[in-house]
């Protein structure tokens, strides 16, 4: 078992790696001051795999679980889908110390989180990732939302879980597709962070895309290790927690562009990185050697490095000027300056960014 904690404060929590710890969830949340009724939101293809565990595992804890299933796809992390948990919530008299178990990936720890952080003005929130991405990222940190229809997670909060299970077990389901975009998220914190994980990566991708346990562990407690540092440093976003937004500003622009249904998450950031290392070569910033690895790493990894013909450099750097990193009307990128160390830029020209754009597409 690893387990990596997050210091901060009155809102630090454990997060739990390990095989296993599925049918012991509720001896996990045992330890809290809950009220019995449980929330527990899934979708229907992780409630038909994981349900019935987790609802047992709650069960003979002592606690009363409401399985609440949101359909599966980005484009349901919405507000009308957080309106039907409000609606299930109040009518099943969950109070304020009934615990949201996020039982998914991303898409329902999000949104789960999003209710959890605002029905009542807040109850306690556990997050039980199910995908590599949800384990080595979106658990993690306490940043909970749903999807305006033109710009990506715009409607949220920062709202820590009390406590993060990821079991490595789940992810034997996954389809390969799913892994490949949860190594986006790793190869970012090697990037971003960590030179030596970065170069342990490119040693062992081929153990994690087989899903060799071993590697499983190391990466997602080393990627959750990287995130905590961050996020203990500046939880809200004042400044460098952007860092872990590399290789988003153009991944959220594609994703809303393309209607939240063409890309997953990770393929997205993929291609952003790849266009940001590509933006660090032609602002001087960053070895074209590295930007080669890096981009290498990316499409070993099985991802995609290219923007798509169909969408336009001018509707890309449109979409970008809605960023939540903009402040003043200017783009902001989290660029590398070598691996394992990354900047925040504001002061980048739309006539520069258009032009690396211009080089990234097939
Ligand atoms: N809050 C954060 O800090 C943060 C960080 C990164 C990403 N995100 C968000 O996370 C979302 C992406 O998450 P995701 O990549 O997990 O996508 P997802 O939640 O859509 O899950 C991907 C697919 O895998 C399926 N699935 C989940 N667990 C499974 C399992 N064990 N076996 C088989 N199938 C399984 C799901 O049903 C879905 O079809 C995006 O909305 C992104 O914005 C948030
Ligand atoms: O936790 C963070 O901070 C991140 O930026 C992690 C990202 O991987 C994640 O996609 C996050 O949801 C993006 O947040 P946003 O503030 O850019 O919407
Ligand atoms: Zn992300």
């Amino acid at each position: 078992m690893q387990e990596v904690y997050i210091n901060l404060g009155a809102r630090s929590y454990s997060i739990y790696v390990d095989t296993g710890l599925l049918p012991r969830l509720g001896e996990y949340l045992k330890v809290f001051k809950l009220t019995p009724r449980v929330l527990l939101v899934t979708n229907p293809v992780v409630g038909s795999l994981y349900g019935t565990a987790a609802e047992t595992a709650l069960k003979n804890a002592g606690f009363e679980v409401i399985r609440a299933e949101i359909p599966d796809g980005e484009e349901y992390k919405s507000l009308a889908t957080a309106e039907k948990l409000y609606d299930l919530a109040y009518t099943r008299e969950l109070d304020r110390r009934s615990p949201v178990v996020a039982l998914g990936g991303g898409v329902v720890g999000d949104l789960a989180g999003f209710v959890a952080a605002t029905y009542l003005r807040g109850v306690p929130f556990i997050q039980v990732p199910t995908t590599l991405l949800a384990q080595v990222d979106s658990s993690v940190g306490g940043k909970v939302a749903v999807n305006h229809p033109r710009g990506k997670n715009i409607i949220g909060a920062f709202y820590q879980p009390r406590l993060v299970l990821a079991d490595l077990d789940v992810l034997k389901t996954l389809d390969p597709r799913e892994v490949r975009a949860g190594l986006a998220e790793v190869i970012k914190y090697g990037v971003i962070a960590d030179q030596a994980f970065f170069a342990w990566l490119e040693e062992n991708l081929e153990r994690l895309l087989a899903l060799e346990a071993r590697a499983l562990a190391h990466a997602v407690a080393v990627s959750c290790r990287i995130k905590a540092r961050v996020v203990q440093e500046d939880e809200t976003e004042q400044g460098r927690r952007a860092i872990l937004n590399f290789g988003h500003t153009l991944g959220h622009a594609l994703e809303a562009l393309t209607g939240y249904t063409t890309y997953r998450h990770g393929e997205a950031v993929a291609i952003g990185m790849a266009a940001a290392v590509r933006l660090a070569v032609a602002l001087g910033m960053f070895p074209e050697g590295d930007a080669a690895r890096v981009i290498n790493l990316i499409r070993r990894a099985g991802l995609p490095v290219e923007v798509p013909a169909g969408i336009s450099p001018g509707e890309l750097l449109a979409s970008m000027r809605r960023d939540k990193k903009v402040l003043a009307g200017r783009l902001t990128f989290v660029l590398p300056v070598e691996i394992g160390r990354v900047e925040i830029v504001r002061d980048v020209s739309e006539e520069t960014v258009g032009r690396v754009l211009r080089l990234c597409y097939n």
